[in-house]
C-alpha cells in the first residue's frame, strides 16, 4: 500500500449526538475525491445510547470509560463487516475534549479492530494535533478542501456542520494544498443541535425538534438571544473548538419560556452562532454548504440565510451526501496518515505547524 495508487478507504463516524455509528467508503489518493463507494449507519440500541452518554465527560482510567469503550469497538465492527476496504479510518466517540487543559478523548481501540477485521485501522486522529498545541478539532476540513476541489469551485465557498455543535470550514479552492497558508480557516461556531434535542428530550420526551416544527410554532426570546451572545467565545479569533456542553449554561436562559418559544430560542441561538463565526471568515465565502442533521430543521436553515448574503444550501445540492460526509472525511484521512501527509494545520486547529495525526494499527 505504498506509493500513491488510489485506495478505498472505510471512514466511521459517531458524532456528538450519540445516535449511531455512519460508515462511508471513498476513493482516493488522499489528496482527491476519485469516488464516491456504499455507505451504511448503525444506529444505537437504548442501552447502547445510555452507556455512552454515562461515559461523557470521563477521561481515561475513569469507571465507566471501559463500558462506553466496548459499546463503541462492537458497533463499529458490527458495521464494518459489510465491507471490504482497503484501509479503516475509525474516529471513535469523543467523550471529553478539553484541548488547553486535559487534552481529548476518544474512545475505540483500532488496534482490535485491526485484529478483529484483518484490515489496517488508523484511528487516534486528534490527539497529536492536541500535544501540538492544537485544538484537535475540527478535523474535517482538510476533506472539505477536496470538496471544494471536486465540486470545481474558484471562489471561497464555506461548509457549515450542524451536528451536537456547529462547525464551520472556510476554503479558497485556488489554493494548492489544504495545508498551505490561507488555503482554510475552520472553528467549532456555537452549539447547534444538541440543546435543541436536549430541551425536547427533557420536556416532551422527544429526540429531536423535527424540520424544526416546534421551533417554528414560537417566538424568539431577543433578550435571551443577547445575553447568550454576550459569550466571549463569539470574539475568539478562530481557530477554537467546543466540547459538547460547553454552553449547557444556556439552558438557564430558555427555562421560563414555553415549548415552542424556548425551541425557537434556542434554534436563533445556534444560528446566530454561525452568523458570529462568518464575521470571522477573512472574506465572505460565496456560498454556505451545510451538512449534518441540522440542515434538515428548516427554521434554522431559514434564520442563517437570512443573516447572510450568500446563498445557503444543503451540500445535497453540490452534488455531496449530507449524511457522510464526516464518514468520507474519516476516510480520506485515514489515507492521508498512511500517505505521510499532514490532516490539520495552523488555520484549521491552530497547531503550531501542518501535523498528521493518527495511529496506524495493522493486522
Ligand atoms: N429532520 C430533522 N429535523 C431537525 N433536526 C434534525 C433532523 N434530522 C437530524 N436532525 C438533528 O441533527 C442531529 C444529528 O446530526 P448529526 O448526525 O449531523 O450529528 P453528529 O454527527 O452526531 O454531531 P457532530 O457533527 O456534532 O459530531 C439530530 O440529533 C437532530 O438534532
Ligand atoms: C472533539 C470532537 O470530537 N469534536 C467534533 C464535534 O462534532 C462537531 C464538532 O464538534 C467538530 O469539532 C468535531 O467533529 C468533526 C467531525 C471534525 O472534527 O471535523
Amino acid at each position: 500500500m505504498q506509493g500513491n495508487e488510489p485506495l478505498w478507504a472505510l471512514g466511521m463516524m459517531s458524532g456528538t449526538s450519540l445516535d449511531g455509528v455512519d460508515a462511508a467508503m471513498l476513493l482516493s489518493d488522499g489528496t482527491r475525491i476519485l469516488e464516491f463507494g456504499d455507505s451504511a449507519y448503525r444506529a444505537y440500541s437504548a442501552a447502547e445510547g445510555a452507556a455512552l452518554r454515562a461515559g461523557l465527560g470521563l477521561w481515561p482510567g475513569d469507571d465507566g470509560v471501559a463500558g462506553a469503550g466496548a459499546v463503541i469497538d462492537a458497533a463499529h465492527a458490527d458495521l464494518a463487516a459489510q465491507f471490504s476496504p482497503d484501509l479503516i479510518g475509525f474516529h471513535g466517540q469523543t467523550l471529553a475534549h478539553d484541548p488547553g487543559g486535559r487534552g481529548t478523548h476518544q474512545v475505540g481501540d483500532g488496534a482490535l479492530l485491526a485484529h478483529s477485521l484483518g484490515r489496517p485501522v488508523v484511528w487516534d486522529f486528534r490527539s497529536n494535533d492536541v500535544q501540538m498545541g492544537g485544538q484537535g478539532a475540527p478535523l474535517a476540513p482538510f476533506y472539505h478542501f477536496a470538496c471544494a476541489q471536486w465540486m470545481g469551485a474558484t471562489a471561497p465557498i464555506a461548509f457549515l456542520n450542524l451536528g451536537g455543535v456547529g462547525n464551520l470550514t472556510w476554503v479558497d479552492p485556488t489554493k494548492p494544498a489544504p495545508e498551505a497558508d490561507g488555503a482554510l480557516l475552520a472553528f467549532d461556531t456555537g452549539p447547534a443541535n444538541a440543546p435543541i434535542n436536549d430541551l425536547v428530550q427533557a420536556r416532551l420526551g422527544a429526540d429531536m425538534d423535527r424540520n424544526g416544527a416546534l421551533a417554528a410554532a414560537g417566538k424568539v426570546a431577543h433578550s435571551a438571544l443577547e445575553l447568550f451572545l454576550m459569550d466571549p467565545y463569539f470574539g475568539r479569533i478562530p481557530p477554537k473548538s467546543l466540547d459538547r456542553d460547553a454552553f449547557s449554561e444556556m439552558m438557564a436562559l430558555v427555562r421560563e419560556l414555553d415549548d415552542a418559544d424556548a425551541a425557537a430560542t434556542l434554534t436563533a441561538m445556534a444560528a446566530a452562532a454561525v452568523m458570529q463565526g462568518i464575521s470571522h471568515c477573512p472574506v465572505p465565502p460565496t456560498r454556505l454548504l451545510v451538512t449534518g442533521g441540522g440542515r434538515h430543521n428548516k427554521v434554522m436553515m431559514a434564520m442563517i440565510a437570512a443573516g447572510l448574503d450568500c446563498p445557503v444550501d444543503p451540500v445535497e445540492a453540490a452534488g455531496l451526501d449530507g449524511d457522510m460526509l464526516e464518514a468520507q472525511a474519516f476516510a480520506f484521512l485515514a489515507i492521508r496518515v498512511l500517505r505521510g501527509l499532514p490532516t490539520s494545520a495552523p488555520g484549521t486547529t491552530g497547531v503550531m505547524a501542518a501535523v498528521g495525526g493518527g495511529q496506524i494499527s495493522r493486522p
